[in-house]
């Protein structure tokens, strides 16, 4: 039995650029350019030797645990490296889920980093990245710098940029079932929309201009989001009238919505009168520099 527990950090992202194209690969997954970037809301997840392999959350989950994404990769993980994955894993969950935000993702690679950090692996060892890349699309991102650029189906890393750390988030999800990744692809596929270019994003993260992120966000799977939860429409009008807020988006496939905010107190504000004057589920927050991170062991 390993002999040493680890607690991880698990991120939430949101999507500063998100450009679906309507081609798709063998697996079915669209083409995109993702650029996403990690900030401070996020879920905890400890990884303690076990005798047998199992995942709690907390609230507890809803689903069976054999569906978790923790546990799908630390089997996976275990079967490329010919280890047996004997641990309790157990998932504090901060990060709402049909938001959008990764929280599935997030605490998939948390795991991956914890196992890694139990088994001596390189977290980037291209046998981590196949692993991360076969349990979801945004898996990847979460094991690397932040903010990161990926293409392919949005799971291949290009580029990395010592940008945006800090920079004041707000996050606003009105209350409804969510949109899952899976819907707004489909409805994205039934109506797909024009792609905005990405070189201006690119070049903003490269100088570190901030003002240069502000114009270029862009989400062209945002219709497809707010024709499954048409409330985002509400909520992102709402955002973009709140004092301080250089601009508001969808994050990926929704259903919550960002906005980036002049300042700390500005992002303050909004989260609380949003949950105070509409009843939405809110957070400020911030960029991190990673989206998952060893924070004991
Ligand atoms: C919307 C985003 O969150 C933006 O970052 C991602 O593209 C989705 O990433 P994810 O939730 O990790 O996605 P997965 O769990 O791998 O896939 C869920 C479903 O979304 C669709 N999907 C996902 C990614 C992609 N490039 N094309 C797709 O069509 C597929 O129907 C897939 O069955
Ligand atoms: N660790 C986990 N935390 C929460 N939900 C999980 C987890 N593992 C599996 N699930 C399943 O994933 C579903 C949510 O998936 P979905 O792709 O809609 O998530 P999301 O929060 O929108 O993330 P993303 O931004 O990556 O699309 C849950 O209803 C649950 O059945």
């Amino acid at each position: 039995m390993p002999s040493l527990s680890f607690t991880v950090s698990a991120l939430a992202k949101v999507n500063l650029y998100l450009g679906v194209y309507a081609t798709k690969d063998e697996r079915g997954y669209h083409r995109v350019d993702s650029i996403m970037a990690a900030v401070g809301l996020g879920d905890t997840v400890t990884i303690a030797p076990a005798k047998e392999l199992s995942v709690t959350m907390d609230p507890a989950a809803d689903f069976p645990m054999e569906q978790n994404s923790a546990w799908r990769a630390a089997v996976e993980l275990g079967r490329v490296c010919g280890r047996e994955p004997l641990f309790d894993i157990h998932i504090e969950k901060h990060i709402p889920i049909r938001a959008g935000l990764g929280g599935p993702s997030t605490d998939a690679a948390a795991t991956l980093r914890g196992l890694c950090a139990a088994w001596d692996i390189d977290i980037h060892d291209e046998r981590v990245a196949a692993v991360a890349r076969g349990i979801g699309a945004d898996v990847p991102f979460f094991l690397y710098e932040s903010p990161a650029y990926l293409s392919g189906a949005g799971d291949v890393m290009e580029e990395t940029f010592d940008a945006l750390e800090g920079m004041s988030v707000a996050l606003v999800r009105a209350s409804s079932k969510g949109v899952t990744a899976q819907e707004a692809y489909r409805i994205f596929d039934a109506n797909p929309q024009p792609v905005a270019p990405i070189e201006p994003m690119l070049e903003a993260l490269r100088a570190g201009d901030e003002q240069g992120v502000v114009n270029a966000l862009a989400n062209n799977l945002a219709p497809a989001a707010m024709s499954i939860a048409p409330e985002i429409v509400d909520v992102l009008a709402w955002m973009r009238e709140q004092p301080g807020v250089r601009v508001a988006d969808v994050s990926g496939s929704g259903s919550c919505c960002f906005a980036l905010c002049e300042s700390k107190e500005a992002a303050q504000s909004l989260a609380s009168a949003a949950s105070s004057e509409r009843g939405w589920w809110s957070c400020a927050t911030q960029m991190e520099k990673s989206g998952s991170n060893l924070i004991d062991c």
